[in-house]
């Protein structure tokens, strides 16, 4: 069962800076498959964080989306009609995704209806939702705001939220950065049980080799905004094509040595 394909094709993103236009992503394409982990890794200012949200069409001002498209299946897609319903979305720092104001039940509730589905189901469905994510306490989480929850509860949060969309996609920019390490292995370990029981397609962004060693399955390079280099997870790791990636990989195993990807 092979399941959709995403794909990013031609993705151009660019800036004008003093006067000056500058490419962020180049002519990038790439292809996510449902029930894989694309890993996307580069030097920091490589242009991973711009390829996702240019990809669902959430550019910051001042950043143009100057030419692309995404298909899935090779039927192309606005970012609009992308967002949440086929490729749902998690990022690093989720504090600062949430409204400090509002509650979780709140949070839940927006999310719903910007997906157009208040249904008379819908409790049950969050609360699906929030115990695939991990977090068994429906009721009492959904009364929280968030200075009442750790980093790794509103990274769950986050999830629970991104899964209400019944996405066959995710893009997760950084997703455990901001957490500590255990919180971090598990919330890795929920992305793999995900990618597992529903069969998500995962563009995974990060610039950290041992979630890249533990969790892809294909990693895609970037230096400069261009793709330098495509290839399974192992193959990175043993057959390094380009300098770059060469680089990625022994300053992983300087540090934690070859046992992480063996
Ligand atoms: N709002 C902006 N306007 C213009 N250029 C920007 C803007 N935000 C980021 N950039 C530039 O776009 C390029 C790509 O940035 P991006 O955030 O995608 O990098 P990244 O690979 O995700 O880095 P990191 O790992 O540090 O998050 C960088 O050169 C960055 O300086």
């Amino acid at each position: 069962m092979t399941g959709q394909t995403l794909a990013i094709e031609g993705l151009t993103a660019t800036a004008v800076i003093d006067g000056q236009r500058h490419i962020l992503v180049d002519d990038l394409s790439l292809a996510v498959q449902q029930g894989r982990i694309l890993a996307l890794v580069g030097a920091s200012g490589s242009g991973k964080s711009m390829t996702c949200s240019a990809a669902l069409g959430v550019l910051p001002p001042g950043v143009t989306m100057a030419a692309g498209r995404v298909t899935i299946d090779d039927v192309p897609y606005g970012a609009t009609a992308l967002r949440g319903r086929h490729v749902a979305s998690i990022m690093q720092n989720p504090r600062s995704a949430f409204n400090p104001v509002r509650t979780m039940r709140d949070h839940a509730a927006e999310t719903l209806r910007a997906l157009g589905t208040m249904g008379a189901d819908a409790e049950d469905r969050i609360a699906h939702c929030m115990q695939a994510a991990g977090l068994e306490e429906v009721k009492a989480v959904l009364s929280l705001h968030p200075f009442e929850m750790s980093g790794g509860m509103l990274q769950r949060m986050m999830i629970a939220l991104a899964l209400l969309g019944d996405a066959p996609f995710l893009f997760a920019d950084e997703p455990t950065t901001d957490l500590d390490l255990v919180v971090q292995m598990r919330i890795l370990e929920l992305l793999e049980k995900l990618v597992e029981e529903r069969r998500l397609g995962v563009l995974l962004v990060t610039h950290d080799m041992g979630v890249v060693a533990r969790l892809a399955d294909d990693v895609a390079v970037l230096d400069h905004g261009r793709l330098v280099e495509q290839a399974p997870v192992m193959t990175i790791f043993h057959q390094p094509g380009h300098p770059v990636t060469r680089m990625l990989v022994n300053a992983h195993l300087s540090l934690y040595g070859m046992e992480a990807i063996a």
